[in-house]
């Protein structure tokens, strides 16, 4: 066993390398072939649509789950091996508290259950709760339970802190005292892997966002990067018989999806495309809209269905 010398600390160890990673459960391809490296110390959001595999390949990081084929490691290690020695927890949607208990019971009761933690006190501070220490858990709102489990994970001082969607069903306020919270722990060099939904979350709070859609990583980059991919507009028309090649052709025209008689277009300069097709072609039913993440997933996946 040559993992006691691993150079855990060192920098060019990557905090997670996922190689060729796919995961099937039967027919289902949840993961068709993910290569990731994550860096110490970066803030990454794993961004993608209901179904894109998120929670899946977090599984496989957490060692909850083994990949059907590739490999997963964590800080050079096995993940079950991370896991046991006390470099990875995770903030997971649901679950896991018990609502008799006040915030610092629950928070002392984890902390009994492992050799060596780190201060009680500590962790209630760093996850900006010694205020509602007292209070129960059935009266802590969605943020602040999600603010007691970011405690709990961070018993241990974990390297590696993995956050499945932890902000679903809070409001805005709830959101913004939970991720103020994460941003100032991570500025002490965590590694901090969050999946979401909302672009907006990933830009805001992630220093990369790695886009991911049916299994695959279809973008990588940085928030910036990100929404200029889903930026500009689309102009959706009818037409019969339409041909994608002619549409390709006007100036402006980043992309074309055809349906039937409908097509539309994705383009920078949807005020130009429009007077272009109403004043040259016999286009109907013209509609311009801003795009969203939704039209910049079908860009870069070709998944027009
Ligand atoms: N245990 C399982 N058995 C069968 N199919 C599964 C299982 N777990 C996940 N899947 C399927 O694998 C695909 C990926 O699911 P996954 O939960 O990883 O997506 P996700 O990106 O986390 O989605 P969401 O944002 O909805 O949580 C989906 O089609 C899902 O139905």
């Amino acid at each position: 066993m040559t993992s006691s010398t691993a150079p855990l600390t060192s920098t060019r160890t990557a905090a997670v390398r996922l190689s060729g990673v796919t995961k099937d459960f039967g027919p289902v391809h949840a993961v068709q072939g993910i290569d990731l490296e994550l860096q110490q110390g970066e803030i990454v959001a794993f961004l993608g649509p209901n179904g894109a595999g998120k929670t899946t390949t977090i599984d496989m990081i957490l060692g909850l789950s083994k990949p059907t084929t590739g490999t997963a490691t964590v800080l050079g290690l096995e993940p079950r091996e991370a896991i046991a020695r006390g470099l990875v927890s995770a903030v997971m949607q649901t679950g896991g508290l018990l609502k008799d208990l006040s915030v610092r019971e629950t928070v002392q009761y984890t902390a009994s259950l492992f050799a060596n933690t780190r201060d009680v006190d500590d962790v209630l501070a760093d996850a900006g709760i010694t205020e509602i220490a007292d209070r129960k858990v059935a009266k802590c709102s969605g943020g602040e339970q999600q603010r007691l489990r970011f405690a709990m994970a961070l018993l241990s001082d974990p390297s590696l802190l993995l956050l499945d969607e932890p902000t679903t069903g809070m409001d805005v306020e709830g959101r913004r005292a939970f991720w103020s919270a994460i941003r100032r722990d991570a500025e002490q060099g965590r590694t901090v892997l969050f999946a979401t939904h909302y672009l907006e979350e990933a830009d805001q709070y992630a220093d990369r966002i790695v886009l991911i859609s049916h299994g695959r990583i279809v973008a990588d980059g940085t928030g910036a990067e990100i929404k200029a991919l889903a930026s500009g507009r689309t102009v959706r028309f009818t037409l019969p018989d339409p041909d994608p090649e002619t549409f390709a052709r006007i100036a402006g025209v980043d992309g074309v999806e055809v349906r039937g008689d409908t097509v539309i277009l994705h383009s920078s300069d949807s005020d130009a495309v429009a007077r272009h097709l109403l004043t040259t072609t016999d286009a109907r039913d013209l509609e311009i809209n801003a795009k969203g993440l939704e039209d910049a997933f079908i860009s870069l996946t070709g998944d027009a269905s």
